[in-house]
């Protein structure tokens, strides 16, 4: 039987003295693309901080058969679009794009390639603070996908895009996991969710 790349079981984490999860189970496996649907302050975006190492739970969670932490081995592996991305001042948009394939190594797409399928060649001159909110998006997820990566987290990766371009975003995901990677997204759109395994989470409280 394949190894999961996610076993989660009975996670709980408290925040600011409530509690945001009690009793989460998920187990995704290598390939799978799973969109974590709910309500808002259902706990979402916790989950999703949960398997990047980037909070702390009780339970059990493994990824890519460890424990998440955040540390410069887990990131090799795993690519994140949250929703603050940080920007490099005084680097461009194209720079920050030769900056993960410097850092990162070939992965599925090249520079050029990236910039023309995320429609960005018009800005790739431009810092990102100037970019509108979808075109930031548009970086942050160009940025996740030109590297390698076994595992995809995004948080709401539909913000700020426009319908031609999340349909295009659906395909790119499609394209992801049909060359073996997994992917783990937070969602508010119902075609993202159809188009994945959907996983209903409710309020702990
Ligand atoms: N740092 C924090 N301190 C205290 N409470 C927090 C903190 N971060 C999140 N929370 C609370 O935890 C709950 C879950 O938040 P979370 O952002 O995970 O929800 P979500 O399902 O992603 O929501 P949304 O759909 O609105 O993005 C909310 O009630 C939120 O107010």
């Amino acid at each position: 039987m394949t190894q999961p790349i996610i076993e989660a079981q009975d996670v709980a984490v408290d925040l600011g003295g409530a509690a945001v999860l009690r009793g989460v189970d998920l187990t995704v496996s290598p390939g799978e693309v799973v969109a974590v649907v709910g309500a808002n302050g259902a706990g979402k975006t916790t989950l999703l901080r949960c398997l990047a190492g980037l909070q702390r739970a009780e339970g059990r969670v493994s990824v890519l058969g460890r424990p998440p932490a955040d540390e410069p081995g887990f990131w090799r592996e795993v690519a994140l679009v949250g929703d603050e991305p940080a920007w490099y001042p005084g680097l461009t948009v194209g720079e920050h794009l030769e900056l993960m394939r410097a850092v990162h190594g070939p992965g599925r797409l090249e520079v050029a390639a990236a910039l023309e399928l995320f429609e960005l060649g018009g800005c790739v001159d431009r810092s990102p603070v100037s970019l509108s909110t979808g075109q930031r998006q548009r970086l942050s997820l160009a940025m996740a996908l030109l590297r390698p990566s076994r595992l995809l987290l995004l948080d709401e990766p539909e913000r700020g895009l426009d319908a031609a371009f999340r349909q295009r975003l659906a395909g790119l995901l499609a394209d992801y996991s049909a060359a073996g990677g997994t992917v783990v997204m937070v969602t508010h759109d119902p075609a993202f969710a159809q188009a994945a395994r959907p996983v209903a989470l409710e309020a702990a409280a």
